[in-house]
């Protein structure tokens, strides 16, 4: 049903909005509030977050003179309003869709998105970054932009990450414009964690906030003249504001809140006020509800952090069926299973209980779960020294978000052979996030690492084993990576009954002659797909599945390269992977100077893939049965044809 939106329809552009006068701007939001809700009940995506900044989004177009004025969300899943606010709207409804707007904000898609972002608690460092660069430009004479502003929009649940303190740090020390707005919904995937969470909690129930009395006088002696001024003025909003930032300013910052994230009246002039203070960075705490103006969402736990496409009326989600099981939830009880028999396993999320599986772990064993907040760093490294006092830790954590912690997994873990179990959900290509949430890397950054063991399982009954084998394998450091979304639909294990796996060793999953398809991972019912394909063409094909990038099972690589004239290794990995490992192998064993061996790797490609549908980004990505049956028969000098194309 079309939405009614006659004041939305006016604006197209922040410069349209600043047109209207402040008494439209809260039927604007309505307005705007609604169209939201209806793009995403078409798109799915990220509603909650973004729900709950209509009004301040709203506010800081309304304020700051976008886009010269720099404005950089956190994460950026809360973009949606900026997006339809900043000539988007027309493409508002492909959101997350294949050739559609992505779901954050992205450089390449709009001059007002000035920074990417999807990985938390990059926005108050980038917005230093431009900070400085409009003073140094200004310094050096060039004074075109020496009014611009920078504004970061980071929420409480992303300042539970390090880089944010880091970014404050640094901001601190500066006499130089920057307002930093702290989003404090008191959610973050899931709710907040942490000393931060209990922090905000306080300044923002604190009774100074219901009150309002001591305003003046708590912001005299902090703030400058202006923000002051605001203090006298503030009076007759009824609402209090209170310096309670003891640590913000301890930064180096103005402190200014916490304030009601949905009252314009609050939000506008407070804006204006700080927009202008030019010797220091400004931190506005304002206080806003997760999905709010949309019930189903605030009545909902998550507050509908991420839903699928969905009926407005009834909020019913409109979710793909799957006969099986989602690999996170074999994960998840596979590991409840491992730590009913070892009480030293403990299971660690960096704020994605849910995400990761970890929220089941939590319900039985509520004392050996470890939600550290958005802090992949301090979550591996925190493993570690469970480890070294001879715990089990499970790190459970996305392959794209462990990227955050690599030193700490290179540093502290496997340089000191530290035996941390790394669970990698959401390997490979994972649809609708896209490039940044891609977890295209973690075989070859992981696998270049000396005293690394690297498994991957090619269906959910092979990630039931590797759950197992890492619970029990105490000589190394051991990571396992397995895809989003739902297994093979393959028989799994009975409980009591999943095998352990021998470190180091593959399997062959179909024999077969002429040529051999070496898989690693999430690709194996399309690799065997392909051996019919190749059967079809009168091409035996072995399947084999590798199971380990390291260390590599060298006796069946050995063997298969000496019993096949084509070898196709396939990854759902970037290059630098499993197909390197294998042919660093073959080149040091000589197995490749005989000339008989024609050695094929499939791998992503080497570019950043825009989102789309999972298996969208793996037909573009050529990793499809019937792209792994035109490799093995144009290695034999065969043309693929029509009829190779499955149905
Ligand atoms: C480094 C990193 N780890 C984990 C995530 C997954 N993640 C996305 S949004 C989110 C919660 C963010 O909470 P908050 O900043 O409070 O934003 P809100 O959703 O409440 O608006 C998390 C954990 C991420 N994007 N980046
Ligand atoms: C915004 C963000 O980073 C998370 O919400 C992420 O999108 C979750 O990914 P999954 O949907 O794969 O759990
Ligand atoms: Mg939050």
């Amino acid at each position: 049903m079309p939405v009614n939106t006659p004041l939305l329809d006016r604006v197209t552009v922040p410069s349209d909005l600043r047109k209207l006068p402040k008494s439209d701007l809260r039927q604007l939001c309505d307005e705007l509030r609604a169209e939201v809700v209806d793009a995403v009940s078409h798109t799915g995506g990220h509603l909650g977050s973004g729900l709950g900044v209509v009004e301040l989004t709203t506010a800081i177009h309304y304020v700051f003179n976008t886009p010269k004025d720099r404005l950089i969300f956190d994460v950026g899943h809360q973009c949606y309003p900026h997006k339809v606010l900043t000539g988007r709207r027309d493409r508002i409804r492909t959101l997350r869709q294949k050739d559609g707007l992505s779901g954050f904000t992205k450089r390449s898609e709009s001059e007002y998105d000035p920074f990417g972002a999807a990985h938390a608690a990059t926005s108050i460092s980038a917005a230093v970054g431009f900070a400085a660069a409009r003073d140094l430009k200004a310094e050096a004479g060039d004074k075109s932009e020496e009014d611009r502003r920078v504004i970061a929009v980071i929420g409480d649940g992303s300042m539970s990450a390090g880089m944010a303190y880091e970014a404050m740090n640094n901001a601190g020390d500066r006499a130089s414009q920057l307002t930093v707005i702290l989003n404090d919904n008191d959610m973050s995937i899931a709710p907040p964690v942490g000393a931060m969470s209990a922090y905000l909690a306080r300044a923002a129930s604190s009774g100074s906030y219901q009150g309002f009395r001591n305003l003046a006088k708590q912001l005299t002696k902090n703030l400058p003249k202006r923000v002051r001024d605001l203090a006298a003025k503030a009076e007759e909003y009824g609402r209090g504001m209170v310096t309670g930032g003891t640590l913000f300013e301890e930064l180096g910052f103005y402190y200014v809140g916490p304030i009601d994230g949905h009252n314009l009246d609050h939000l506008l002039p407070v804006l204006e006020n700080v927009k202008d203070i030019t010797d220091g960075p400004v931190l506005v705490h304002v206080v806003t509800q997760k999905g709010k103006g949309y019930q189903m969402a605030v009545d909902k736990g998550d507050k509908l952090h991420a839903v699928s496409k969905f009926d407005v009326v009834s909020g019913e989600e409109k979710k793909s069926v799957s006969n099986a099981p989602s690999y996170t939830s074999v994960f998840a009880q596979q590991l409840i299973e491992e730590a009913r028999k070892n009480e030293r396993i403990v299971g660690i999320t960096a704020a994605m209980p849910s995400g990761t599986g970890i929220d089941k772990f939590m319900k039985e064993f509520p004392d050996r779960t470890f939600d550290v907040g958005i802090a992949e760093q301090h979550a591996v490294t925190f493993a570690a020294g469970l480890a070294a006092d001879g715990m089990v830790p499970f790190a459970a954590i996305y392959s794209t978000f462990l990227q955050r912690a690599y030193d700490s997994v290179a540093h502290d873990v496997a340089l000191q052979n530290l035996p941390v179990r790394f669970a990698m959900d959401r390997a490979g290509l994972v649809g609708n996030d896209g490039a940044t949430h891609a977890g295209a890397f973690d075989t070859a950054y992981l696998g270049c690492l000396p005293n690394m063991v690297l498994m991957a399982c090619g269906d959910e009954a092979e990630l039931q084993a590797m759950t197992r084998t890492a619970a029990e394998f105490d000589e190394h450091p051991i990571a396992f990576r397995f895809p989003r979304g739902e297994g093979a639909g393959v028989e799994m294990y009975e409980a009591g009954k999943v095998p352990l796996l021998e470190i180091g060793k593959g399997r062959i999953v179909k024999e077969g002659t002429s040529v051999c398809l070496l898989n690693f991972g999430g690709r194996l019912s399309e690799v065997l797909k392909a051996s019919e394909i190749l059967g079809a063409r009168g091409l035996s094909a072995t399947v084999a599945d590798a199971r380990f990038a390291k260390p590599l099972d060298e006796d069946l690589i050995r063997r298969l390269a000496k019993e096949h004239e084509v070898l196709i290794t396939i990854e759902e990995g970037s290059i630098g992977g499993f197909g390197s490992f294998v042919l660093h192998f073959l080149a040091r064993e000589g197995l490749l100077d005989l000339g008989q061996l024609k050695v094929r790797t499939m791998h992503l490609p080497d570019r950043y893939q825009d989102q789309a549908s999972p298996k969208e980004m793996y037909e573009e990505a050529g990793l499809m049965a019937e792209d792994v049956a035109k490799q093995a028969l144009m290695a034999f000098g065969q043309e693929p044809q029509a009829a190779d194309a499955r149905a």
